[in-house]
């Protein structure tokens, strides 16, 4: 019997096999005419397994794409291993990530590191884009970063500014100061302070000391070989000690912050203080109750947001204030000039206060050259590509990660000019900035400290150059101040800011050595 009477089955056979060769060859176009349509951002040629990391073998990695960037353009496909990345080296290519396409170069990629020490991604800095992320951002803003802890923060970093200034004032003449250790000593103390109530130096925490977790976690959170290379590379960081490493990381720091909740939980109502909560207090009253959104913080979302705090906050801050007081050494005529405005500007006053900043308008630029010429972050933190898109007419696809040459962008003679090496504060007198230096990222992944940070910057390096003038020792020039730098995910100076301060006599203008300080 005939299975499809009016069809007769030689008829359909032949309609089966002309309907399937029809649809082979219709796939077969439409993936060429796709591949046709796609238009990759020019890259270097690859090695199998590899991709492109043996072109980043030598050098730091920011120098190492700004020079290949200048072979094959501003937004240049690489692949680390299995991942693609795309290089970004101009500001119209930034300006296209970090605004015209924000919303959809706002996620961060995985990596074993981020997801660990961020308590599985409940942070705000390395976590994909979700609402949980937007949510932990706005209580950082409200609760750190913004006005209602604005006060409590300018008396922490006034008093700690003073007793800075007094050491040094006491420091033996002619005796070097190593300037790393001072600044990370004195930003640690603001933000553990504001964020904690004190400093936490006597809390025991097993293995090494705070700075030297903090360190690694920051080592860490740049990434392992298994984020490239899965398998392969995952067994290595097993066998290499890294996996073990990042544990051993992960519960320093944990339990380091659990102390700070567990005394903060065991704090009395009195013991608290109404004026006087700090940030930790504050977040512990929002997992008490839910939020104007609705949210309730858990005690991992506290964890994750201090485990921010710590590894954002500190380092960028004292790198800066690193550079900041590096370049000023060494371009005598800038110190000369900043003292000048500084010291004309608080006259006879006993001291400097943060409100005289506002008005130090040198002193703005000198800081945000610093930022300019030693971005903290060369190449920002990466923004993940969550769909399909074109930037500067070539495809991007979801699983890309944008890496935003921030240093190479600031320092590029074309957008700056012929001295965009040198150290020159006055360009901003009449340069204004949009997407050409990029030191606080953009968009939706921006720094949410980018109006606060440098404000603290400003005011440490305000005293530092009003109390004192500052040599480079051993009878060296301070134009010979080796300026030379390392790091990958942190650029810092490669080897510690040793100089010796000589107090500034405010009654004869004249400087006197290692007299005491009035403050
Ligand atoms: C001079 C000091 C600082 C510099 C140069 C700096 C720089 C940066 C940069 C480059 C980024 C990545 C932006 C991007 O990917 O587009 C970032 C993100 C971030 N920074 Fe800062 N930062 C500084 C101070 C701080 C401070 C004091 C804090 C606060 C506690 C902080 C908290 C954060 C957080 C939470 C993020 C993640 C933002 C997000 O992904 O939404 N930073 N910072």
């Amino acid at each position: 019997m005939e299975t499809f009477p009016i069809f007769p089955s030689w008829l359909l056979t032949t309609t089966l096999v002309f309907f399937m060769f029809y649809m082979f060859l219709y796939t077969l176009r439409s993936k060429r005419s796709s591949m046709a349509a796609t238009k990759l951002p020019p890259s270097p040629p690859k090695l199998p397994i590899i991709g492109n990391l043996h072109k980043l073998l030598g050098k730091p990695r920011h120098q190492a794409l700004w020079q290949l960037s200048k072979q094959y353009g501003p937004i240049m496909q690489f692949h680390i291993g299995s991942k693609p990345f795309v290089v970004i080296s101009s500001p119209f290519m930034a300006k296209q990530i970090m605004k015209t396409h924000d919303h959809i170069f706002c996620s961060r990629p995985f990596s074993t590191a981020t997801k660990r020490l961020t308590y599985d991604y409940l942070d705000i800095a390395f976590s994909p884009q979700s609402d949980h992320r937007r949510e932990m951002r706005k209580i950082l803003m409200s609760e750190f970063l913004g006005p209602k802890r604005g006060r409590l923060f300018n008396q922490v970093l006034v008093t700690e500014v003073e007793t800075m200034v007094r050491a040094l004032a006491l420091h033996p003449s002619n005796v070097a100061v190593n300037l790393n250790t001072l600044f990370l000593a004195m930003v640690k103390g603001v933000v553990c302070k504001v964020a904690f109530g004190n400093n936490y130096r006597q809390q025991p925490i097993n293995g090494p000391s705070w700075e030297v977790v903090v360190d690694e976690a920051q080592e860490m959170l740049g990434g392992s070989i298994g984020d490239f290379f899965p398998w392969v590379g995952q067994f290595i960081d097993q066998i290499s000690g890294w996996s073990r490493k990042m544990e051993n990381c992960f519960t320093n720091l944990d339990a380091y912050i659990e102390t700070v909740i567990d005394d903060h939980m065991n704090q009395t109502v009195e013991e608290v203080g109404g004026d006087e909560k700090d940030f930790v207090h504050s977040l512990l009253e929002l997992s008490c109750k839910d939020n104007s959104s609705g949210y309730r913080l858990t005690k991992e979302d506290i964890k994750a947001l201090i485990m921010d705090v710590l590894t954002g906050g500190v380092d960028t801050t004292v790198v800066t204030l690193v550079w900041t007081m590096s370049e000023i050494t060494r371009n005598v005529r800038v110190m000369q000039k900043l003292q000048t405005e500084i010291r004309n500007h608080i006259g006879t006053k006993q001291k400097v206060d943060v409100t005289d900043i506002t008005k130090m308008t040198y002193l703005k630029m000198v800081v945000k050259e610093t930022l300019r010429i030693h971005p903290p972050a060369p190449l920002l933190i990466p923004h993940e590509c969550m769909r399909h898109c074109q930037v500067g007419g070539y495809d991007v696809f979801p699983g890309t990660s944008a890496l935003i040459n921030a240093w190479g962008i600031a320092r590029d003679p074309t957008v700056w000019g012929d001295n965009a090496a040198e150290f020159y504060p006055e360009r901003f007198e009449k340069f204004e900035v949009d997407f050409e230096m990029v030191p606080f990222g953009g968009g939706r992944r921006s720094c949410p400290a980018m109006n606060t940070a440098p404000t603290t910057v400003e005011f440490v390096i305000a005293n530092l150059v009003y109390w004192f003038d500052w040599e480079v020792p051993n009878g060296l020039k301070n134009e010979d101040l080796d300026i030379q730098d390392e790091g990958s995910l942190i650029l810092r100076k490669k080897v510690p800011l040793c100089l010796v301060p000589t107090k500034y006599n405010r009654e004869e203008s004249v400087c006197c050595k290692n007299e005491k300080l009035v403050v």
